[in-house]
C-alpha cells in the first residue's frame, strides 16, 4: 500500500487491501465571474470527456504537489493556492486497481490557460456544468463542491467506464488524516 494513500481512513477493510493507485483532479475557478475552467481531454483514458486537470502522483512527489504539476502540464497555470475538497475511489469491473483521486479546488493561479496535447481548455459557469459530456459520476458530487462542502464517495463502474453500479456519497468534515 502506497503509505501516501488514505483509504484506510475511509474504506472498509476488504477494499483497503486492494492496491490503490493515486490520482489528482484540479479544478480551477475564477472567483469573479463564478466560471471554472475544464478541459476536454484529447487522448488516453477519459478521451472526448471534459474533466479538470489531473493524473497520477509521481513517487518522488506529495499529492499535493502532483496536483499542482497536473494542473501546470495539462492546462499551463500556475496554481499559487489549491484546497482540497473531495476524495473518489473508484472501482472498475474487472480491474484490481482502486482509482484514489484527490480532489482540489484552485482560485488562486498564475498564467493563462492554454491547449496542451492532452487538454482543451473552456470556461464553464459552476452552474452550467456540462455533465453530459463529463465521467457520470461528476454531477452527483458537483454539488457538494457548489455548497462548499468537503465529500468522500466511492463509485463502482462496468467496464464500459459509463455505468455506475453501485456508489457511496457522502459530507465529511474533513480531509486532513
Ligand atoms: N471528474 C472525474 N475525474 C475522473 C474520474 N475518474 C478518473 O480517473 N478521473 C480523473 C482522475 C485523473 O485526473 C484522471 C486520470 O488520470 P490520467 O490517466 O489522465 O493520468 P495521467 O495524466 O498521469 O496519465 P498519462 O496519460 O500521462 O499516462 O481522470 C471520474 O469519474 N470523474
Amino acid at each position: 500500500m502506497d503509505s501516501r494513500s488514505v483509504a484506510k481512513h475511509v474504506e472498509d477493510p476488504e477494499y483497503v487491501a486492494r492496491p490503490h493507485k493515486l490520482y489528482t483532479l484540479v479544478f480551477p475557478v475564477d472567483t469573479a465571474t463564478s466560471k471554472v475552467l475544464l478541459g476536454m481531454k484529447k487522448r488516453g483514458f477519459g478521451k472526448d470527456k471534459l474533466n479538470g486537470f489531473g493524473g497520477k502522483v509521481e513517487p518522488h512527489e506529495t499529492i499535493e504537489q502532483g496536483a499542482v504539476r497536473e494542473l501546470q502540464e495539462e492546462s499551463g497555470l500556475t496554481a499559487t493556492h489549491i484546497k482540497k475538497i473531495g476524495l473518489l475511489f473508484f472501482y472498475f469491473e474487472n480491474d484490481p486497481v482502486t482509482m484514489e483521486v484527490h480532489v482540489y479546488q484552485s482560485d488562486r493561479y498564475d498564467g493563462r490557460p492554454m491547449e496542451t496535447d492532452e487538454m482543451r481548455p473552456e470556461w464553464f459557469g459552476v452552474h452550467e456544468m456540462p455533465f453530459e459530456r463529463m465521467w457520470a459520476d461528476d454531477s452527483l458530487w458537483w454539488p457538494y463542491a457548489l455548497e462548499n462542502k468537503r465529500f468522500v464517495g466511492r463509485f463502482w463502474f462496468k467496464a464500459d467506464q459509463v455505468t455506475i453500479t453501485r456508489q457511496e456519497l457522502r459530507e465529511v468534515d474533513s480531509l486532513e488524516f
